[in-house]
């Protein structure tokens, strides 16, 4: 599942924006996604011109690249802190994210959220007024049915991700199932975020209130970035 239909010019001049702010000696969290996949690429360029940095990358599929691109890894556990995170997003509304479209958003959120600076990388197609599109729900196989019915509760129309070139669900890389919960327009993302996070047998889910630092926006003409 992906949002939007950004330009991968777009993007890629978000990701490099971004990549800039990476300074020698730090440890880096290595977002998931296309765009987050451009920083991380401009960030390999940098080490192979001498740049010293440690990523921690929120997915297997970050990890991979970024050890393609020569970026030492190193983990969460590993490290007392994450300077800078530079990271996706499915949509923005006023400094609030959706994400999860990769299914990578349980630990996304746990290292966007320990880096001193959470840096997120969007073409423009992302930015809305209001937070609408479905919430990725990560939950404990086993759980599904009882968590799709404790989301109905909430309001949200539960759907259970459908893997592709896979029979059944979705399993993410630290094997959980994936929810996509359709609330429409989220009015109150905090009280949502609040309300899901309580629901037993959800491990994480998709809304990142108040997490964002800086949003690096690419569009055909150039990199904005809101803070
Ligand atoms: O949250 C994510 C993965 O779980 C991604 O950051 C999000 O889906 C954006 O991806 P892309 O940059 O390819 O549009």
């Amino acid at each position: 599942m992906k949002a939007g239909d950004g330009s991968a010019e777009a993007k890629r001049r978000a990701g490099h924006a971004a990549a800039e702010a990476v300074e020698d000696g730090t440890i880096v969290g290595l977002g998931t996604g296309s765009t987050a996949a451009y920083a991380i690429e401009a960030i390999g360029r940098a080490v192979e011109n001498g740049l010293d940095v440690h990523g921690v990358a929120t997915s297997a599929e970050s990890a991979q690249l970024a050890r393609e691109c020569g970026i030492a890894l190193t983990t969460l556990a590993a490290v007392d802190g994450v300077d800078l995170a530079i990271d996706g997003a499915d949509q923005v509304a006023d400094g609030d994210l959706i994400k999860g479209g990769g299914a990578a958003h349980t630990r996304e959120k746990l290292i966007d959220a320990a880096a001193d600076r959470f840096l997120v990388v969007v073409d423009d197609s992302k930015l809305t007024e209001t937070l609408s599109w479905p919430i990725p729900v990560a939950v404990l196989q086993g759980a599904e049915s009882v968590v799709a019915d404790r989301l109905r509760d909430l309001g949200g129309e539960p759907t259970l991700r459908e893997a592709e070139r896979k029979d059944g669900p979705v399993v993410t890389d630290d094997g959980h199932l994936v929810i996509d919960c359709d609330f429409g327009e989220v009015d109150d993302p905090e009280e949502l975020a609040t309300a899901l996070s309580a629901i037993p047998g959800v491990v994480e889910h998709g809304l990142f209130v108040d997490l964002a630092d800086e949003i690096y926006v690419g569009s055909a003409d150039g990199v904005d970035v809101l803070r």
